[in-house]
């Protein structure tokens, strides 16, 4: 009997495989609440998690700006950033509440290599595709065992190399939009297409994707989120740094990476819910995902 349940245990699972099936949770507030933990009264920086945050390169070093604020922004204790020396002056001077650590590279980077032992790691907004930068991600990718997040250039990297999966943490959170997704998977013919493809994907290199879009849909193997805030005033450049902020900080802070990526996605959407009802969606800037972070955090509160 317990030898045919286990062969039936596994032929379900070679089924689910085979035809991707996957459950959906849509995600609202009780979600959210369930794995929401607020700041403890006798918490310190050292206790909030220190976050580091790597890429920027000239003229897009505003990417990690907006990326630092955002996680500092959203309980993480200390923010690290590691930019190209160009970028030194820009962040010490826009957002002084982060630490800075600069590649001896001027214009991108090209060496990643620092004395820390940051809790998370995300790596990729603004870095560029420089032969040298490419270089020096997969010498990070092969020394780092810390929780780690993906996005932009990062992604576009790793798609082009993909035998780099080998070297990347499972869990690993990959966050692309609709563009860097298709760099990353190919084509698709449909929708359905598209998130059966992602769920093949995550299924097979254990890692976690944040699949941005109207809705953003976070695919963790089998299981779907589907997240229920954000709007159109989020179509703006920045938003996407910003929001690999938040999930960082959520990691940092010892979140389970699927719990950080369904939390930072619902926060991050619910900025845009909260202001675009004063300031309608034109004005609305990646800025304003960090002015109102304060916002969606209260209106999670009993
Ligand atoms: N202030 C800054 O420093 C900024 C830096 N950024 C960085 O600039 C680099 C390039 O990123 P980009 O994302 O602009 O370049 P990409 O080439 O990856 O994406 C831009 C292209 O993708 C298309 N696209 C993007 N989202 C789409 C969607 N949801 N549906 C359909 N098409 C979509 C656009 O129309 C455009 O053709 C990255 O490293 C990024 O992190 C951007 O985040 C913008 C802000
Ligand atoms: N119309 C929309 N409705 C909801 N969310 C959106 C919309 N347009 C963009 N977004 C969100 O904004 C973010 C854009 O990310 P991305 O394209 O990487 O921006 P950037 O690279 O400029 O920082 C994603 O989180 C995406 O889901
Ligand atoms: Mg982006």
């Amino acid at each position: 009997m317990y030898r045919f349940s286990i062969c039936i245990f596994t032929l379900q699972k070679l089924y689910c495989y085979q035809k991707n099936l996957m459950d959906t949770i849509f995600i609202n507030e009780k979600e959210i609440l369930e794995r929401y933990k607020s700041v403890q009264a006798k918490a310190h920086k050292g206790t909030q998690g220190h976050a580091l945050i790597i890429g920027g390169s000239y003229g897009k070093i505003g990417a990690i700006v907006l990326a630092s604020k955002s996680c500092l922004k959203s309980g993480c204790g200390l923010v690290t950033a590691f930019i190209p020396k160009c970028g030194y002056e820009i962040l010490q001077t826009s957002f002084p509440e982060a630490m800075v650590m600069t590649d001896s590279t001027e214009k991108h980077i090209a060496a990643i290599e620092f004395d820390l032992e940051p809790d998370a790691i995300a790596i990729g907004m603004g870095m560029g595709q420089e032969k040298e930068t490419q270089k020096a991600f997969l010498q990070f990718l092969k020394s780092n065992k810390k929780p780690l997040l993906i996005d932009a250039d990062g992604i576009n990297i790793i798609s082009k190399n993909q035998e780099w999966f080998d070297h990347v943490p499972e869990k690993t959170i990959l966050t692309p939009h609709l563009k860097e997704l298709q760099r990353l998977l190919g084509g698709w013919e449909s929708e359905d297409e598209k998130i059966e493809k992602a769920v093949e994907f995550s299924l097979s290199k254990k890692i976690i994707i944040v699949v941005k879009g109207a809705p953003t849909m976070i695919v963790a193997g089998h299981t779907v989120y589907k997240n229920a805030t954000g709007n159109q005033a989020l179509a703006t450049a920045g938003s996407g740094d910003t929001l690999s902020g938040i999930i960082t900080s959520f990691l940092a802070q010892g979140y389970e990476p699927v719990d950080a990526a369904i939390l930072g996605v619902y926060i991050h959407g619910l900025t845009a819910d909260i202001a675009s009802k004063v300031m309608g969606y034109e004005a609305f800037i990646a800025s304003d995902i960090i002015e109102n972070l304060g916002k969606a955090f209260l209106s999670l509160r009993p």
